[in-house]
This record gives structure tokens, C-alpha cells and sequence, in this order.
């Protein structure tokens, strides 16, 4: 089956220095595959590359057509991005901004059909968002916020979702309820997710695959089991970690070094 994406020796370089230096991968339709590793590894660099807002044009695939071929409207209904810390437009309300999701459906200089409302209504619902529709968005707090840019990209209605560390302004509560959210949306209606994360037990817990990176170079994949070992987390993060196993995959305990 064509995967929903794949990368061929990827290479990246910002400001003169190397960032991704040869990455391959694949996500098959349906799955959910998170990138892990540590800071500066090179993860949100490769989202951006995925999602088409960098410059990579021959070694990224998506649904079997090369990047470089897709339209900026057609690319936006095929993978929608949920940036770390997106531009925040001043003045703009909730229900503008989870509206403007839905731009690659309304004609050039046309008006958001009432389909496109009834979209966005339903997002905001399902994300329990709806009370805060007419606030403006900058007065939310950074968890509301959150959600928010995550109801812009559900409400794009695109099968790929690139979330960067989508979760990383959330309390333990909507952090959990997000992902479950994002996983019931994914067997319901056969979305693709490519995320990265810092924590590591959640990480495992929701992917079916992970990817460790490190400078610029994917250096494990696989199952959460073999990918969160204590050896590898050792070696890549110099973490003391315990590794036990959980209901849905390996937890990742941090232990003070003695
Ligand atoms: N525009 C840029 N110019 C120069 N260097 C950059 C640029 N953007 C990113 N980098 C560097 O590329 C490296 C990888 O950055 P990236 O944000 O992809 O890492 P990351 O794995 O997502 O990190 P983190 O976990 O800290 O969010 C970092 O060293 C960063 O400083």
C-alpha cells in the first residue's frame, strides 16, 4: 500500500550547518508514528520538511506524490500542521482562527460556505471550545490555546496530521484527552499521525511506531518496546531512566543518579 509518508536521505541545512544529515522513513496510511529525541535533535525541523514549509522538494512523498507536485491548497487538504508556537494573529477570535482551517475549501475572494461553519462547530464542540468561540484568541490561556490550534487543523479536514509536541501546554487532563481525541479520530475516519514528544511514556503509549533521532540521524525504529530502552535512552538523552512495562507500552521513569 502507498504509505501516507515517505522520506528519502533527507538532508536539511539552516544557516550553513547541517540539521538533518541522510533521514529515511515511512508512514504507512492509518498509522500513528512519533519522533522522539533529544533537544535540538533535529525533530520539528523534520514536521516542518513533511508538512512542506521547508525546502526539500525531491525527498519528501506524500500519499505516493512527491511534494514538489502538490499545490499549496491541494498540499493544505492532504496534511494540516500543528506548529509548537504558530503565529498567534492579533485581534483575531477563536471561531476566525479554527475558520481559517478551512481556506483551502473556499473559493479565492469567495466566503466560507455554511458547510464550512458547520465544521468548525462541530471541531470546537469536540474540543470543548465551543463557550470560548467569540474570545479572542490571544486572552486564552496556553492549554486553551492549544486546543485551538489543534481545532484549525482537525477543522482542515486533511488525512495527515503533523503535530509538533502537541501536547507540551496541556495539564495531565487535557493532555490525555486531546490524544485520546486525536486517536478516536484517526480509527474513525483512517487519519495518518506524525507527531514528535518529549514524554517519552506517552509517546509510547499512543504510537504504534517511534523514531529516536539524534543529531540529524534517525539512530532507532520501531515498537515502543524496542525503541524505550533503558540503553538507548542512556546513550542518545544520558538519561537514569527505569523502564517498566504498562498497560499500553514501556513507562519511562526518571531516576536521580546517585
Ligand atoms: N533557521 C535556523 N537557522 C539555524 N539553525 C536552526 C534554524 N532552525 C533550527 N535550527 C537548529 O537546528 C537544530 C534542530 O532544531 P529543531 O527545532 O528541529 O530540534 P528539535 O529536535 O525539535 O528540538 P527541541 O526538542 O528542542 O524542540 C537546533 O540546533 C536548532 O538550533
Amino acid at each position: 500500500m502507498t504509505p501516507a509518508v515517505e522520506v528519502r536521505d533527507l538532508h536539511v541545512r539552516l544557516g550553513g550547518a547541517p540539521i538533518l544529515a541522510g533521514v529515511d522513513l515511512t508512514v504507512a496510511a492509518g498509522e500513528w508514528v512519533t519522533v522522539i529525541g533529544p533537544n535540538g535533535a533535529g525533530k520539528s525541523t523534520l514536521l516542518r520538511a513533511v508538512g512542506g514549509l521547508l525546502r526539500a522538494p525531491h525527498a519528501v512523498s506524500l500519499f505516493g506524490t512527491p511534494l514538489r507536485a502538490l499545490r499549496p491548497r491541494e498540499r493544505a487538504r492532504v496534511v494540516a500542521t500543528v506548529a509548537q508556537s504558530p503565529v498567534v494573529p492579533a485581534g483575531m477570535s477563536v471561531l476566525d482562527y479554527v475558520l481559517l482551517g478551512r481556506t483551502p475549501y473556499i473559493p479565492p475572494l469567495g466566503r466560507e460556505s455554511a458547510a464550512d461553519l458547520a465544521a468548525v462547530r462541530e471541531v470546537l464542540d469536540r474540543l470543548d471550545l465551543a463557550a470560548f468561540h467569540g474570545r479572542e484568541l490571544a486572552t486564552l490561556s496556553g492549554g486553551e490555546r492549544q486546543r485551538v490550534f489543534l481545532a484549525r487543523a482537525l477543522a482542515q479536514g486533511a488525512t495527515l496530521l503533523l503535530l509538533d509536541e502537541p501536547t507540551s501546554a496541556l495539564d495531565i487532563g487535557h493532555q490525555q484527552e486531546v490524544l485520546e481525541l486525536v486517536d478516536q479520530l484517526r480509527r474513525a475516519h483512517g487519519l495518518t499521525v506524525f507527531a514528535t514528544m518529549h514524554d517519552l511514556s506517552v509517546a509510547g503509549e499512543y504510537a504504534d511506531r517511534l523514531v529516536l533521532l539524534a543529531d540529524g540521524r534517525v539512530v532507532a525504529a520501531g515498537p515502543p518496546r524496542e525503541v524505550l530502552t533503558q540503553e538507548l535512552l542512556a546513550t542518545y538523552y544520558r538519561a537514569h531512566v527505569r523502564v517498566i512495562d504498562g498497560d499500553h507500552g514501556p513507562l519511562v521513569v526518571p531516576i536521580r543518579p546517585h
